[in-house]
Formats: C-alpha cells, structure tokens, sequence
C-alpha cells in the first residue's frame, strides 16, 4: 500500500553500499521532508546588514563594546560574508560619534568592503551628526532615519500623520542633498495601516529615500504577516515608478523572527537585518548567526561560514552578553553528546569515514562546516563506549575494569563531570592498581 504523496517528492536516499563503506556523501543517505513543501527562494539578490552595534547594544544587558572590540567585530562581519554594517547612532553620544569615525576609517584603512550605516530620528540635529561621520570618517555612509508610525505610536507621542509627513521629509531632504544614501524607517510598521504607510512611503520615496524599512519592532508579525506586508510594499514601489527597496527588521518576542525574516526573504524583501545571538532591544532581533546557517543550509547564501563560530564568540564578549547554552551552532551544548545510544552511534560512524558521517548522525548541522566540532562525553545517561572513546580519543588506557569503574561513578553523580574530574578519577584507579600490585 503506498502512503499519501507528497506535493513534490525529495530524492529517495541511495541505498546502502552492501559492503558497509561509506555513501558518496551523508546526504545521500538523507530523505529530506522540507524539500516537500520547500520555502519559495528569494526572488532576487539579496543583502545583509549587521545591527549588533546599533540595535544590539540596545539590549538592556549588553555592555557598550570597547572601540577595539568593535574594529574586530567588523572584521569578523566581513569575514562571514555580510555586505552592510550598521555602525551605531552618533547622535546618541560623543563616544557613539567618534567611535563611528573611527570605524568609517577603519574601514577604508582596511579594504573591507562593508557597506557602513548610520542611524538617527528624523530630526534634523541627528541628520548632521550622520553628515559628521561622513565628513570626518571620510567615507559615505547609508543614513537610517527612523520615525514611529503605527496609530499606537502617534497617539503616545502626541503625533499625528501630517506631523509624520513633514518630519520626515524634511530630514530625507537634508540628507538626500548632502549627498546620504536615505533608509526610511517606520518604528511599529507590523501594527500601522496601509492608510498611514501608503503617504509615508511615497512621501519618503518622493523626496529621495531609497530603501524602505519595514519593523516588526515588538515581534508582533507571523511570517504570513510578514509576508504580506512585504508584498504590499513592493506593489506600493513598483505603483511609483521610483527604484526603492524593501528591507526587513524583526524582533523575537514571540520567538518568530527568524521565521519572519526568511517569509520577509521569500516574499521578496531585497535585505534583512540581524544582530549577532540575536540580541537588542528586550529578547532581540533576528539572530544574525542563526539566518546565514540557515540561509547556507538552504542553499540560499554561498559564503564560507567557517568562522561564524568566531563572531558569536566576539559578539559575546564584546557586549558582555555569555551565550546560552543551548544557543544553535554556538551554544556550549550544540554538538556535545552525553547519551549512551547517541555516542554509540556517532562513535560507530567515526570509525568508519573521514567523520562526515558522524557530523550528521545526530545533528541537522555539520559542525566542522561552521567552525565547531563533536564531541563525546561522559555523565548519568552514557554508555561503556562514551567512556572507551572518551579515554582512547585522549591517548589514555581503556581497559574494561577502568571503563565500567567510570561508568559506575559517572553514572552516581546528578551532572556531566568536568574533564579534571575524569581524570583525578583515572589516576585514583591506576594509584589503585599499583599500589595493589
Ligand atoms: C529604530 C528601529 C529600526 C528599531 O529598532 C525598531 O523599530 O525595532
């Protein structure tokens, strides 16, 4: 009897070499249920911006990151293949101005060839402090001008939608005459109607802006929302005949921004922002390292992420933020195995290839793809071979007593031992030994 049939089939996996040796490549042995009902591809090219150090640093938790640590952070955002940088907001601070400088340079000292960005309120005094990164920088810069525009906004501030128009377009306007690149950013654009983004957009587009920027600032949108307010934009774009384009900033307080930004991608949004671990305001923004090991695994960004695990590091310690444990790719625990009938697995496939196999048995992600590796540990719920392969794969002695005594001991204890205490428990078990013999 066959099964229901799937809208478009994925690849059967190839059948098993009968002599045990290892498949062409472990994917070849995968059936893979998402290219049933595959996400559509981004219909066009797309861009990135990293805000870790504007929205990032917003987080209530996150320390301003030293100068130094920002001039590394951009290399390691090059380094992942990320066209744009958000740089901060120079109107915020003295510190925030001089240390945008101090990037712009070093961006052109370098050759890096990011895109840099500055961002300010549509207030004309921010507008010149984005002119003065420009001018003592030395470089151009893609000034984002933000505004509040959902009815919830307006109504908190005291606004209303000729008040939005006229800010608006007063700030583009400076800007678009000295020369910026202008991203109009709507704050709240998830909960604003089209009777308020339809006059802002065009009167924005109208005065010079080129980029419009779409918030889901709350984390309030569901992909099918992201969806169709991008789509509704780009139809706005397209009925103005001027070539603007769409971008996508999302929050996570539902815990759907990822899922937002890649619908926002499908439905045709030409870049998305993101921030390292995901953090910013409240619980953050897209994750920046969790999109482009997504976007890889889709196939739907070529670079070599191999150091992505170097960012998340540094944005960690840049910011004073420690990643969560079981944070994707970066977490401690993301490629740790203490289970007995995982490790048993993942030891038999070791044995058996050059470890390609291993890297997929029980993970979704090839670890050494991204910088990280697998490893085998020892606790409660392991096995004898945890233990074998934890000793053999450390040059140590693992005869079957010296196995089952750390088992044994592993298995009384109510967490996953450090590796000094493994080994303080080894040399006690040889000590043992000779003193006996
Ligand atoms: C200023 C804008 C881009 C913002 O951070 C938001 O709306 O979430």
């Amino acid at each position: 009897m066959s099964g229901p049939s799937t809208p478009s089939s994925p690849r059967a996996p190839a059948p098993l070499p009968p002599d045990g040796s290892p498949p062409a490549s472990p994917e070849s042995l995968i059936y893979d249920w998402n290219q049933a009902e595959a996400a559509p591809r981004p219909p066009q090219p797309f861009g990135l911006i990293d805000e870790t150090l504007r929205d990032g640093i917003q987080s209530p938790s996150a320390t301003h990151p030293s100068l130094e640590d920002k001039l590394e952070l951009l290399e390691l955002i090059q380094a992942i293949g990320v066209d744009s940088v958000n740089l901060g907001m120079p109107c915020s601070s003295p510190r925030a101005l001089a240390d945008a400088v101090a990037m712009s340079r070093h961006i052109q000292a370098r050759r890096l060839t990011l895109t840099p960005a500055v961002a300010g309120r549509t207030v004309l005094g921010d507008v010149e402090r984005a002119l003065d990164v420009v001018q003592q920088g030395g470089m151009p810069v893609v000034l984002y001008v933000f505004i509040g525009a959902s009815t919830l906004r307006q109504w908190a501030e005291g606004w209303n939608l000729d008040f939005l128009a006229k800010a608006s377009a007063s700030a583009i306007s400076l800007a678009v005459r000295e020369g910026l690149e202008v991203a109009f950013v709507t704050e709240d654009t998830s909960r604003a109607s089209p009777e308020i983004l339809d006059p802002l957009f065009r009167t924005a587009l109208g005065h010079g802006a080129r980029r419009l920027v779409l918030c889901d600032t709350v984390g309030h949108a569901t992909p099918a929302g992201a969806r169709a307010l991008v789509r509704w934009t780009r139809r706005l774009i397209a009925s103005t005949g001027v070539p603007g384009q769409v971008e996508w900033h999302g929050h996570n307080d539902r815990g759907l921004s990822l899922d937002n930004a890649l619908a926002a991608l499908s439905a045709g949004a030409d870049r998305l922002q993101a921030c390292g671990l995901g953090v910013g305001e409240r619980v953050g923004n897209t994750a920046m390292d969790v999109l482009l090991l997504n976007l890889k695994l889709l196939g739907w960004y070529e670079h070599d992420l191999s150091r992505l695990a170097d960012y998340t590091r540094k944005v960690s310690e840049a910011l004073c933020i420690p990643i969560p444990f079981n944070h994707p790719l970066s977490g401690r625990d993301a490629f740790r195995t203490g289970t007995g009938v995982h490790a048993s697995a993942i030891i038999k496939a070791l044995g058996r290839d050059d470890g390609r196999l291993a890297d997929h048995l029980y993970s979704s992600i090839p670890a050494r793809e991204f910088g990280r590796e697998q490893r085998i540990e020892v606790g409660f719920m392991s096995g004898l071979s945890n233990v074998r392969f934890w000793l053999e794969s450390r040059g140590l002695p693992s005869n079957e007593p010296l196995c089952q005594e750390l088992l044994a001991w592993a298995k009384g204890r109510d967490s996953l031992p450090r590796e000094e205490e493994i080994l303080q428990v080894v040399d006690a078990s040889h000590y043992r030994k000779q003193t006996a013999g």
